[in-house]
């Protein structure tokens, strides 16, 4: 919501300050934002003594002791630091989910393959990370899902100089525009089964199930590549073990299917699914 305001106020220069019904919806939610993260924060100043946390948080906190000598975080880039991580984790790895219990639902002969895998694997306890690791069919299927309905679908770049890609001069200050969607669909990279649900293309790894090993993006790829990928990809299979264990499901007829980009691939009118526990 808070993004996608953001978007809108970018077409007039100096609208975003005036105080339309809109904008001050957006700061409203800038403002709940704000104060939930400063809270956090609030509440790990008040426990300095013993250190603000080891993880991200926590480092980034740390940095702001440096800050002194001119170095290290300000509290305002920490909060910023914060937004960008939860933004960008947040609703992509839940949309990966979305698509992957719709494609589990739909293709319930993969659903039973990948509840055979974790049953076996993991009986009924909780996934270890070493447990995570072995599943192998799970990550097929969510690569798959990354490929069919790529969370981000598309990435803007803007040439910092003039520069020539393959033949092409690109001007400095051209926006490119990378078409991941089209790309992850495209049937000279991914064969003539490029529209259809296929995990086995995956068997071999990533860079081995297209005509061209970069071929998936849904991460992005080089220096600016996801840094949350690993961390996704650990919280996806986690996921989708737990909800295999327990339950089996399929999709309710209710269910249309529109998938809409709105900032991250959706279906519009959500994935209303039918659980059923498992007794196992
Ligand atoms: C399925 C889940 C995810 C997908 C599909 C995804 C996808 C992407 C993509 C395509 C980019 C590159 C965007 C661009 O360059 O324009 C990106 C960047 C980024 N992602 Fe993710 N992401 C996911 C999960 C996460 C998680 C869990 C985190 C953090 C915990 C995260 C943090 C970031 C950050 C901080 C960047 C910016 C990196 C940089 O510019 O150096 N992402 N992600």
């Amino acid at each position: 919501m808070l993004i996608l305001a953001n978007i809108l106020n970018r077409e007039i220069p100096g609208y975003k300050y005036l105080p339309t019904e809109r904008n001050r919806q957006r700061w409203k939610l800038e403002r709940k934002v704000r104060n939930s993260l400063m809270s956090i924060i609030q509440s790990r100043l008040g426990s300095e003594h013993s250190g603000y946390g080891n993880d991200l948080l926590g480092l980034m906190m740390e940095s702001t002791r440096a800050t002194q000598e001119g170095t290290g975080l300000s509290m305002d880039e920490i909060v910023d630091e914060c937004k960008t991580f939860f933004f960008a984790g947040h609703e992509t790895t839940s949309h990966l989910l979305t698509w992957t219990i719709f494609l589990l639902s739909t293709n319930r002969d993969w659903q039973e393959r990948l509840r055979e895998e974790v049953v076996n694997e993991c009986q009924m306890e909780i996934p270890t990370a070493d447990n995570l690791n072995k599943l192998k069919l799970v990550t097929m299927v969510l690569l798959e899902a990354l490929r069919l309905y790529s969370p981000v679908m598309v990435m803007v770049r803007k040439a910092a100089q003039d520069m020539n890609l393959g033949n092409l001069m690109i001007p400095k200050d051209t926006i490119l525009t990378v078409p991941i969607a089209i790309i992850h669909h495209n049937k000279d990279l991914w064969g003539d089964d490029a529209n259809e649900f296929n995990p086995e293309r995956f068997e071999n790894g990533v860079t081995k199930a297209a005509r061209h090993p970069n071929a998936l993006l849904a991460f992005s790829m080089g220096p600016r590549a996801c840094v949350g990928q690993n961390f996704a990809m650990l919280e996806a299979k986690m996921v989708v073990a737990l909800i295999l264990q327990r339950f089996s499901f399929s999709l309710s007829p209710d269910y249309k299917h529109e998938p809409t980009d709105r900032l991250t691939l959706q279906p519009q009118s959500g994935l209303p699914v039918v659980f059923k526990p498992l007794g196992i």
